[in-house]
């Protein structure tokens, strides 16, 4: 369980980019869902103490992660959304070198720990190739493996699946769940799709506040029954969520308590329906 309590950040130039943030969030995979600049990244790096907050409390299975953040980095797996510069180092001596910096030391612990996460993140035939000259999706997954190194309890993941292609995007679902029974796995993505897959639970938050933080259907059961799918806009009879095209042909869904109009079909609410719901009531849905 992790706890967050009354956590706030100001940058420099006086952007408040996490106002007042209270959370209580389970072991499982749990989506952090917002729009672009809502804090998102904000919210992890300051989870993965690699930035404090100007005030606050968190703590992870009854640690204080400001007070220890020894401690905390000990459980602690954290891919953030851009690496930066990669050295000229093979794929397993760096691996190697961070799982050092994790604790884990022995060396035939650590041989076995990085051959299964290579094995895990589809990197056992470029084991020995420079990151360096890795492409984006090779530096995604070696930016996975790195994140579960030391089996950490908690893993906070911006983006994990930027730059992957379909394939590989299924690969690492199916890890993240197969690792997901004793961890905390935060997940921040844009793909509302993933999330809706992958997480029992969710934290929708914006302009640096959490708007709601549940399970999945208790987020979604306000739009229940209120949820409807047209080919033609809602007019003035309905919130509209989104619009969207199948096949080229434009298709709208709103929010309206009555049948917006007779050719309205009723939808089952989902989370991308939610997240749009929020959007479209601050006027910035597309
Ligand atoms: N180092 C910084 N200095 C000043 N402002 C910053 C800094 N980092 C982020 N911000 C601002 O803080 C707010 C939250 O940014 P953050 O990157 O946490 O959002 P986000 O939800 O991760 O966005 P995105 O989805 O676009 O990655 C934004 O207004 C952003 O411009």
């Amino acid at each position: 369980m992790l706890s967050v309590k009354h956590v706030n950040k100001t940058y420099s130039d006086g952007t408040h980019a996490l106002r007042d943030i209270n959370l209580e969030l389970p072991n499982g995979m749990v989506g952090l869902l917002g729009p672009n600049g809502a804090g998102k990244s904000t919210l992890m790096r300051t989870l993965a103490c690699i930035q404090s907050p100007d005030s606050g409390e968190m703590t992870f299975a009854g640690i204080n992660v400001l007070d220890n953040p020894m401690a905390i980095r000990k459980q602690l797996g954290y891919l953030p959304q851009d690496f930066g510069v990669y050295p000229y180092m093979s794929c397993r001596s760096l691996l190697k070198h961070m799982a050092v910096l994790k604790g884990v030391n022995d060396k035939s612990v650590q041989r076995q720990h990085i051959d299964s996460l290579l094995e895990l993140t589809n990197l056992s035939h470029v084991a020995d190739k420079h990151v360096s000259t890795f492409s984006g999706g090779m530096r995604q997954r070696f930016g996975i493996a790195q994140a579960l190194l030391g089996d950490p309890k908690l893993v906070i993941m911006d983006e994990p699946t930027a730059g992957l292609d379909p394939a590989e995007r299924d690969r690492l679902h199916n890890l993240l769940v197969s690792i997901s029974q004793d961890k905390l796995i935060l997940l921040s993505t844009h793909i509302v799709e993933d999330v809706e897959n992958l997480c029992q639970h969710v934290t929708l938050i914006n302009s640096g506040q959490v708007v709601e933080s549940n399970p999945i259907d208790k987020l979604i059961a306000p739009l229940c029954k209120n949820l409807w799918q047209s080919d033609k806009p809602p007019g003035d009879h309905g919130l509209l969520l989104n619009k969207s095209y199948h096949h080229g042909k434009p298709s709208f869904r709103f929010f309206s308590e009555q049948s917006p109009h007779f050719d309205a079909q009723p939808a089952e609410a989902t989370l991308q329906d939610r997240y749009f719901f929020e959007l479209a009531k601050q006027g910035t849905s597309a």
